[in-house]
């Protein structure tokens, strides 16, 4: 497929005694939003971090069109990445902020502009930052992300601090920016913020990927995702597919 995918091979962090992730293998593909689904704890930040080169390895791969994070020519016109939402200095307008970051970047000045537009925030663009609510700091950090027009999205639980009609409106982006060949990865350890809204789906379970195939797929057979997701995530449950062919994974135990 052409584009600019996501490539994570048997990947694996430990911090003292604790085993954060083990062995995860999966893609993420252009043209599509793909969810990266677990509990509390389960590992997708940590996965999502080694992905961008802010934590260490202890061994595998995880590679952005090929290559890892360090080795890009151009990481901010590559990869877009919203981890949290704590960035931007209270004094600064949203305009400073993100002309800033252009600036850091290599990017035209006037790309804050550009980006303000879809993500909403282009009224706000002379307040300081101090004065958003969280869900205007959250389409903020979005709209910093996409000062390079990256080809790949990373977004570590987007969807905190967004009301409901917030959420609507980022499915959509995010569906949109998917459709023009770009490649969406987000996490999120709520299941109904991906039941509309991804193609794909990740699922991670104390460190391991416990299943990776399409939205479809995953809830065959009439399963719901809420069920599919508890049997792929409890201690009791059996390792198969609901019924459905996408890519479970052997061995696994929860
Ligand atoms: N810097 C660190 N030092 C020690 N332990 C860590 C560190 N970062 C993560 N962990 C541990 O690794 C495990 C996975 O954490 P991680 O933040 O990746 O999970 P998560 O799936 O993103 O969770 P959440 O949905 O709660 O954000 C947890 O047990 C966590 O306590």
């Amino acid at each position: 497929m052409s584009g600019t995918g996501v490539e994570v091979a048997g990947l694996a962090k430990r911090f003292a005694g604790v085993d954060a992730v083990r062995d995860a293998t999966f893609n993420a593909h252009p043209g599509r939003v793909t969810g990266f689904l677990g509990p509390n704890g389960a590992g997708k930040s940590t996965t999502l971090r080694m992905l961008l080169g802010l934590t260490r390895p202890d061994a595998g791969t995880a590679l952005i069109g090929g290559v890892p994070y360090r080795d890009l020519d151009d990481p901010s016109g590559t990869v877009g990445a919203v981890l949290d939402i704590a960035g931007a200095h209270p004094a600064m307008t949203a305009r400073g902020h993100l002309r800033a970051y252009c600036a850091l970047g290599g990017h035209a000045a006037a790309n804050a502009e550009r980006v303000a537009e879809p993500t909403g925030i282009s009224a706000y663009l002379d307040r300081r930052v101090g004065s958003f609510s969280t869900g205007m700091r959250q389409r903020l950090s979005l709209a910093t992300a996409l000062l390079g027009d990256p080809a790949v999205l990373v977004l570590d639980e987007p969807s905190n601090g967004l009301d409901p009609a917030g959420i609507v409106w980022l499915r959509t982006f995010l569906r949109e920016y998917a459709a023009s060949g770009r490649t969406v990865l987000l996490s999120s350890h709520v299941l109904t913020e991906l039941q509309y809204g991804v193609d794909d789906l990740v699922l991670i379970d104390r460190g391991r990927v416990t299943w990776e195939g399409s939205l479809a797929e995953f809830t065959a057979h009439g399963t719901s995702l809420e069920e599919a997701f508890l049997r792929f995530t409890s201690d009791a449950a059996p390792r198969t597919a609901p019924g459905a062919s996408g890519a479970p994974i052997e061995g696994v135990r929860a």
